[in-house]
C-alpha cells in the first residue's frame, strides 16, 4: 500500500504548492506561464520571492513523480525506449523553419503551410510528412490545431521566432548533437575510457579528428549557433554573475590580485571589480582572444585595476597573485587535462595562495529537486558527448587536487543559494 500512500501524499503536495503559487500570482496581479500564443513564456516569480519560487520547482518534481507512478514501470520503460524520437519533430521544425511560415495571428491550413515551407526550403516535403511532424510536435505543445487541419502558434513555437538564443539552442541540440548522441556508445567502444577531446562521439559522427572547439571553429554557422545556444543556457537564472559576485567572500582577500584564468573578455572580473575596489584583476585567455580584432575593452573606471592578458593555462603560470580564479573551465576538460592545468599553476603559488573554482559540483543523488538533478545529470552527459569531460562531485574535486599535487588542500565546496554552479576553494600549503 506504500505506493497508494505515496500517490496521496504527492497529490496533497501538488495541491498545496499550486495554492502557494496561485495565491502569490493573484495577489500580485500576475498570470501563470501559459502555452496560449499570448501567454507568458515563463513564470513571473523572481528567485528573491523564495517561497513561491521554490514551490514551483517542488510542483514540477511532484507532478513528474505522480505522472511516472500513473504510467507505471512497464509502460514507462516502453515509452522511454522510443523517447529517442521525441526531438525528431523539433529538429524538423527547426531545420525547415516552420515557425516562420505559420502566421503570428490566426491559423493556416496544412496545405497552405506546406506550400510556404516548401518554398522557404526549395524542397518538396509533402503535406502528410509535414502534418505528422507537426502533430507530433503538438504533443510537446509546439504549435496547435484549434480547428481540424488548421495550424496556429503556441507560446512555445512562437519562441523559436522571437528568441534567437533559444532558437539556436533548439537547433544545436536537436540538429548538431543528433548524430553525436547516437555515437556515444560507439565512441566508448572505439576508445575505451578515453580522456582525449579528439576521441569523442563528435569525431565519429562527423568523421573528423579535431577536438570539439577546433572542429566548430571550422564552420562559422555552427560556431555562431553554438555560441548563441550557450548564451541561452548561460542566460538562465542560475548562471547570473550576481552569484559569483555575492557568492564568494571576495572582501576577505584584502588588497589582492586575482588572476582570472580563461577569463574570456573579462566580464566576470569586471563585475567583481566594480564591487570590490581593493582587488586587482589579471584576466588571462588564449592569444586568439587577444588579437586587435578580438580583444575586449576594459571599462574606463576599471582600467587601472583590470588587465586583459594572454596566457595558455597548460603552460607554467608566471603571474604572482594571492588568488587564481577559474570559472567554467574545468568542466570542459577530462581529469587528465584538469590535473595538467592545476600542475601548471604550481610555479606561481606561495603558501596560502588560493585557487577559487566556480564550476559545477554534482549533488549526491536524490538530495536536490528533480529539475535541478535532471539538468545537472544531462549537462554531465553532454560534457562526455562533445569533449570527453564531465561534471564532478565534491569528492571528485578533492581527488583531482590531490592527484595534481598533495600540497593543495581543498578548504570547502559550497553552492550559493539559487546558483546553478558551486565554489570550490583550495589553498596551497607548500612554500
Ligand atoms: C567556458 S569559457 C569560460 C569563460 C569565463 N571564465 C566565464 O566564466 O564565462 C572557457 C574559456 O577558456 C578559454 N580557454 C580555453 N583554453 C584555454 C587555454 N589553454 N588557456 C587559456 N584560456 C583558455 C576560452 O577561450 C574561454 O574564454
Amino acid at each position: 500500500m506504500a505506493s497508494v500512500q505515496r500517490m496521496s501524499a504527492l497529490a496533497k503536495e501538488i495541491s498545496e504548492k499550486t495554492t502557494i503559487i496561485t495565491e502569490y500570482l493573484t495577489s500580485n496581479g500576475l498570470d501563470a506561464a501559459s502555452f496560449d500564443v499570448n501567454g507568458l513564456a515563463e513564470f513571473p516569480i523572481p528567485p528573491e520571492d523564495e517561497v513561491p519560487f521554490k514551490a514551483r520547482l517542488d510542483l514540477a518534481g511532484a507532478t513528474k513523480e505522480l505522472f511516472d507512478i500513473s504510467v507505471g514501470p512497464k509502460q514507462g520503460l516502453r515509452d522511454l525506449g522510443w523517447e529517442c524520437t521525441n526531438t525528431l519533430s523539433l529538429q524538423a521544425i527547426w531545420e525547415f523553419r516552420v515557425a516562420e511560415a505559420v502566421p503570428l495571428e490566426g491559423t493556416i491550413s496544412y496545405e497552405d503551410l506546406t506550400g510556404k515551407v516548401e518554398a522557404l526550403n526549395n524542397l518538396p516535403i509533402g503535406v502528410l510528412n509535414l502534418r505528422r511532424l507537426l502533430r507530433h510536435a503538438m504533443t510537446n505543445r509546439i504549435f496547435c490545431e484549434p480547428v481540424k487541419n488548421q495550424v496556429g502558434h503556441t507560446r512555445t513555437s512562437q519562441l523559436l521566432l522571437e528568441n534567437e538564443p533559444l532558437n539556436n539552442w533548439a537547433g544545436f541540440m536537436s540538429h548538431d548533437l543528433w548524430l553525436p548522441l547516437a555515437n556515444v556508445v560507439n565512441a566508448m567502444r572505439k576508445w575505451p575510457a578515453s580522456d582525449e577531446p579528439s576521441e569523442t562521439s563528435v569525431n565519429i559522427a562527423y568523421s573528423q579528428s579535431l577536438p570539439w572547439f577546433d572542429f566548430i571553429q571550422q564552420d562559422q554557422e555552427l560556431a555562431k549557433r553554438y555560441n548563441l545556444a550557450m548564451k541561452s543556457h548561460g542566460g538562465s537564472s542560475g548562471y547570473s554573475i550576481e552569484y559569483v559576485v555575492k557568492g564568494y567572500p571576495w572582501a576577505d582577500l584584502g588588497d589582492a590580485t586575482v588572476v582570472d584564468m580563461g577569463g574570456n573578455q573579462g566580464y566576470v572580473s569586471f563585475a567583481i571589480a566594480e564591487e570590490f575596489p581593493n582587488l586587482r584583476f589579471v584576466v588571462q585567455d588564449q592569444a586568439g582572444m587577444r588579437t586587435t580584432e578580438t580583444v575586449g575593452t576594459v571599462p574606463e573606471q576599471l582600467a587601472d585595476r583590470v588587465k586583459l592578458t594572454t596566457h595558455d593555462f597548460f603552460t607554467p603560470q608566471t603571474e604572482a597573485a594571492e588568488c587564481y580564479f577559474l570559472r567554467m573551465i574545468f568542466h570542459g576538460f577530462s581529469d587528465k587535462y584538469c590535473v595538467k592545468i592545476m600542475q601548471a599553476l604550481v610555479p606561481a603559488l606561495r603558501k596560502g595562495s588560493r585557487v577559487v573554482i566556480n564550476d559545477g559540483a554534482l549533488p549526491e543523488p536524490g538530495t536536490v529537486g528533480y529539475l535541478e538533478e535532471r539538468s545537472m545529470r544531462t549537462l554531465d552527459l553532454l560534457m562526455q558527448v562533445t569533449v570527453n569531460a564531465r561534471e564532478r562531485e565534491v569528492d571528485d574535486w578533492t581527488e583531482l587536487f590531490a592527484r595534481a599535487d598533495q600540497r593543495y588542500k581543498v578548504r570547502r565546496v559550497w553552492k550559493p543559494e539559487r546558483s546553478a554552479i558551486s565554489f570550490i576553494e583550495a589553498e596551497w600549503t607548500g612554500e
